[in-house]
This record gives C-alpha cells, sequence and structure tokens, in this order.
C-alpha cells in the first residue's frame, strides 16, 4: 500500500533511513528513544519533510513530491489543531470542504461522525466551553470525516489522564477500523502499542526498522528495545 523505498529523511545533522512497506487497515506503532526520529518519521510520510533521498510509493504511484494535501493520508495532531472561533460542525466541516461550501450530503457526514464520537448534541458548541477529551473527539471527527486510507497520529491524547485516554484510543481503533484505513501512531507507552497495534516499527540509531508483529515483539524485545522499555 504505502512503500518507503531506501528513504532518507535528513533534518539538519540528523539522519533517518527508512524502508518499509504498511499494509491497508493495518494499526502501527512507532516506538524508540526520544530525539530518535519518530516525528521526523510521520513527517516525511505526510509530506511536511522532503526526502534527502529515496522514494515513497503509494500502490504504485510515485508521491515522494506530493504536497501534504495530496497525499492520501491525514494527520491527527497532538493539540488538536482545533480553531477557537469556530463552531464544533465548523471545525469538522474543515477536513471535509476547506472552502466551507457545505451541501446537505456534507452536513450529513458531518453529523455522522460526530454522531460516532458521541458529539452530534455539541455540533453549534465552539471547542473552549468542551472538556480535552470532548476536544480530541472532534479531531478525530475531522479525520473520519476526511476517509483518507492513512491515518498518522503524532502521540495523540497526551494530555489526556490515563482513564480517559484508553477510552479515547479504544475509539479511535474502532471508528478507523470501520473506515478500513490503515494507522500510523507515535508512541511512549508500551501499554498502548499493546492496546492499538498490530504491527510496530522501531526507530532507533539512525533507522526505522521495518514492522514487526506488536504482540511477539512486546513479549521477547530484541536487546535494543528491551533497554528502550526498561
Ligand atoms: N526542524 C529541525 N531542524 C533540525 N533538526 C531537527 C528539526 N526537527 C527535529 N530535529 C532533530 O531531529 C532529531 C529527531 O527528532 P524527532 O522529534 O523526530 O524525535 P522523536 O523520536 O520524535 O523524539 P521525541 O520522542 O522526544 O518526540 C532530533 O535530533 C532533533 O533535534
Amino acid at each position: 500500500m504505502l512503500k518507503l523505498d531506501q528513504g532518507l529523511i535528513a533534518q539538519g545533522d540528523f539522519q533517518l533511513r527508512a524502508d518499509f512497506t504498511l499494509e491497508a487497515g493495518r494499526n502501527y506503532a512507532v516506538i524508540g528513544p526520544s530525539g530518535a526520529g519518530k516525528s521526523t518519521l510521520l513527517a516525511a510520510l505526510c509530506g511536511f519533510v522532503p526526502l534527502a533521498a529515496g522514494k515513497l510509493l503509494w500502490e504504485g504511484r510515485d508521491i515522494t513530491d506530493a504536497a501534504p494535501g495530496a497525499r492520501p493520508m491525514t494527520m491527527l495532531f497532538q493539540d488538536n489543531n482545533l480553531f477557537p472561533h469556530l463552531s464544533v460542525l465548523q471545525n469538522v466541516a474543515l477536513g471535509l470542504r476547506p472552502d466551507f461550501r457545505i451541501v446537505a450530503k456534507d452536513k450529513e457526514q458531518i453529523m455522522a461522525a460526530l454522531t460516532q464520537v458521541a458529539l452530534a448534541d455539541y455540533a453549534q458548541v465552539k471547542p473552549g466551553k468542551l472538556s480535552g477529551g470532548q476536544q480530541s473527539r472532534v479531531a478525530l471527527a475531522r479525520v473520519l470525516v476526511q476517509a483518507r486510507p492513512l491515518v498518522l497520529l503524532d502521540e495523540p491524547f497526551a494530555a489526556l489522564g490515563p482513564a480517559l485516554r484508553n477510552e479515547m484510543l479504544d475509539l479511535l481503533k474502532a471508528t478507523i477500523a470501520q473506515t478500513g484505513a490503515a494507522m500510523v501512531m507515535v508512541t511512549h507507552a508500551p501499554e498502548d502499542v499493546r492496546r492499538i497495534a498490530d504491527e510496530v516499527i522501531f526507530v532507533e540509531g539512525g533507522q526505522a526498522l521495518a514492522p514487526r508483529p506488536a504482540g511477539a515483539l512486546m513479549d521477547d524485545p530484541p536487546p535494543e528495545l528491551r533497554a528502550y522499555l526498561g
């Protein structure tokens, strides 16, 4: 589905090599030490950082130089990226129609996404009136309406307490699974890996290793991963 072919990502003096394929509908966790390059890897996949070498292929099509908005993926940002002056409905609508030209069918789709995240009654409310968990659910609804085949998340829900975080991760997994999208999530928490991931991309020593099945890897981690997990 998404192939990073002999990829090299450079940020100043920092370099990260990555060569792997992501399959449709799978959930991937990206883990590794602080500063190893997890965020940089995500930024390169979604086009905020160009590849210094190598190619990015989507179903065989070269998207190495495609602009972020032209890629088959969407990103859920840690801070939710909600606009305070817009209503919940308008914030979600931005995912569908950046020009706000919403027709009846779009509104139905937005309300369906808000229903999925249990916020249908909050469509006209401004984000500032919502709790942290509710704000995260608005951001998730915006991802859902975009219906892209790949969803990237960089430490989502980090601002939430443990119980709410787990609730959000479960909701995320269930709703994304309904769309059939694959998910790539950066996380620092081993328990998130077990909760959500089919496979793990371990980033360390200037390399993003190819995905490995999560259960087996976490049950019997290789020495570098064991050192990271502590
Ligand atoms: N804009 C930039 N210019 C130069 N170097 C950068 C830039 N952004 C990140 N880096 C460097 O790239 C390296 C990887 O950073 P990155 O944030 O991707 O790591 P990370 O694994 O996500 O870390 P953390 O777990 O702490 O968030 C670091 O050495 C960082 O200093």
